[in-house]
C-alpha cells in the first residue's frame, strides 16, 4: 500500500515514522512546500528502516502519489501576529485548495486523512473541496483526546490504558465533551471499577482529569513548541484499522448529517473504520448535561465553519 504525506514539519514527520512502524504499509511518500525538509525527513527515517523493517520512504512531488490509497494531510501555518483565528483559517484553506486539488489529480481514490487545526474545520474545508463522499475524509478530530482521556483514567486507576474504554466527542478543542456516563474499564462501569479499586471517581478526581485532557496540548506546547508524538501515533493507527479492514472503533471527525439539531457539521464521534474509510457513526446513550455540551459544541463549530465560507469562499 502506498500513502503520502503532505505536510512534513513536526506532525508529518511523526506520522510517518509511527506508520513506518506498524509495517503495513510498503511505500511512504513525503511532500512538503520546503522540499529540502521532506528530503530530510525522509532520509532520517530512512536510517531506521534496518531496525524496522522493508518500506521505501522517499521524498517526493504530487505526481508520486500516483496510486496512493490514503493521503495524510499535516501541512498548515502558523498564526502571524495580528492575524485573526479566520483569516488563519483562510490562509490554511487556500493551502488545502491547493493541495487538494494536486492531490486529486493523481490519487483520486485516496482516503484522505486531516490533521492540520483547527482540524474539525479543516475537515469540513476538504470534504466541501473534494467533493468525495465524506466516509472517505477523515479527520483526526478527539482521537488524541480520547487517548488523553484514557491515559489518565488507566494512571487513576492502575490499569492499563487499553482496560480503558471512554470517549471525548465533539470538537477537538476546547469545547471538547468528556463522555464519562459509559466509560468502562474491564467491561464494568467506570464507577464501579473505581470503587473496588478504593479510588473513587470524586468530584475533585473528575475535575482534574477533564483539566488535563483539555490543557494538554497547552502544557506540551509549553514546554517544547508543538505537540507530534500523541498525534503521529493516533494517524499511525487509522492508518493500520484501514490498511487491515479492521472495522476499529474511533472517535475521528467527519461530515455529520444532523448531532443535536445541528445539520452538516464535522466533529467526532465513535465511528466504525475499514478499508472504505468510515462504515458508519454511532450516537452513544448520554446524559442530558452531555447532549447539551455535544450541541455547543457542533453549533460553535458550524458557525466557525459558515463563517469561514463567508471570509473565503469555500
Ligand atoms: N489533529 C491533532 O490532534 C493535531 C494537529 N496538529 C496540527 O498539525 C498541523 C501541523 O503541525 P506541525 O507539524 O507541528 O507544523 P509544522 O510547521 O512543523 O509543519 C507544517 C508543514 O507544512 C508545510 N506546508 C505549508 N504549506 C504547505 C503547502 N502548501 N504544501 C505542502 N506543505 C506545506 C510547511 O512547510 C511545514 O513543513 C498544525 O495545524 C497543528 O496545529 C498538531 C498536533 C495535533
Ligand atoms: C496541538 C493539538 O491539537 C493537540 O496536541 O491536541
Amino acid at each position: 500500500m502506498k500513502l503520502g504525506i503532505i505536510g512534513t514539519g513536526m506532525v508529518g514527520s511523526a506520522a510517518a515514522y509511527a506508520i513506518a512502524c506498524t509495517g503495513v504499509v510498503s511505500s511512504l511518500v513525503l511532500i512538503d512546500h520546503n522540499p529540502e525538509l521532506a528530503s530530510a525527513q525522509a532520509a532520517d527515517i530512512a536510517d531506521a528502516l534496518p531496525f524496522i523493517g522493508a518500506v521505501s520512504v522517499q521524498a517526493g512531488d504530487y505526481a508520486d502519489l500516483d496510486g496512493a490509497s490514503i493521503v495524510v494531510i499535516a501541512a498548515g501555518v502558523a498564526q502571524k501576529s495580528g492575524e485573526s483565528r479566520l483569516q488563519l483559517l483562510g490562509r490554511n484553506a487556500d493551502i488545502f485548495a491547493d493541495v487538494i486539488a494536486k492531490v486529486l489529480a493523481v490519487a483520486p481514490d485516496a482516503i484522505l486523512l486531516v490533521a492540520t487545526n483547527p482540524v474539525d474545520i479543516m475537515t469540513a474545508v476538504t470534504t466541501r473541496l473534494s467533493g468525495l463522499d465524506p466516509a472517505r475524509v477523515i479527520g483526526t478530530g478527539t482521537i488524541l483526546d480520547t487517548a488523553r482521556f484514557r491515559k489518565n483514567l488507566s494512571r487513576h486507576l492502575g490499569v492499563s490504558p487499553q482496560s480503558v474504554h471512554a470517549h471525548v466527542l465533539g470538537e477537538h478543542g476546547d469545547s471538547e465533551v468528556l463522555i464519562w456516563s459509559s466509560a468502562e474499564c474491564g467491561a464494568m462501569q467506570l464507577e464501579s471499577f473505581a470503587r473496588q479499586r478504593g479510588c473513587p471517581l470524586t468530584d475533585v478526581l473528575r475535575a482534574q482529569v477533564e483539566a488535563s485532557v483539555r490543557q494538554a496540548a497547552q502544557v506540551i506546547i509549553a514546554g517544547k513548541g508543538a505537540t507530534w508524538f500523541g498525534i503521529g501515533a493516533g494517524l499511525a493507527r487509522i492508518v493500520r484499522v484501514i490498511a487491515l479492514n479492521q472495522h476499529e472503533v474511533l472517535t475521528v471527525s467527519s461530515m455529520t448529517d444532523d448531532v443535536a439539531g445541528v445539520q452538516d457539521v464535522c466533529l467526532s464521534l465513535p465511528r466504525i473504520i475499514g478499508a472504505g474509510g468510515i462504515e458508519d457513526t454511532l450516537m452513544p446513550a448520554m446524559t442530558e448535561t452531555e447532549m447539551q455540551a455535544l450541541g455547543a459544541s457542533a453549533r460553535m463549530l458550524k458557525e466557525t465553519t459558515d463563517a469561514l465560507g463567508e471570509v473565503g469562499g469555500v
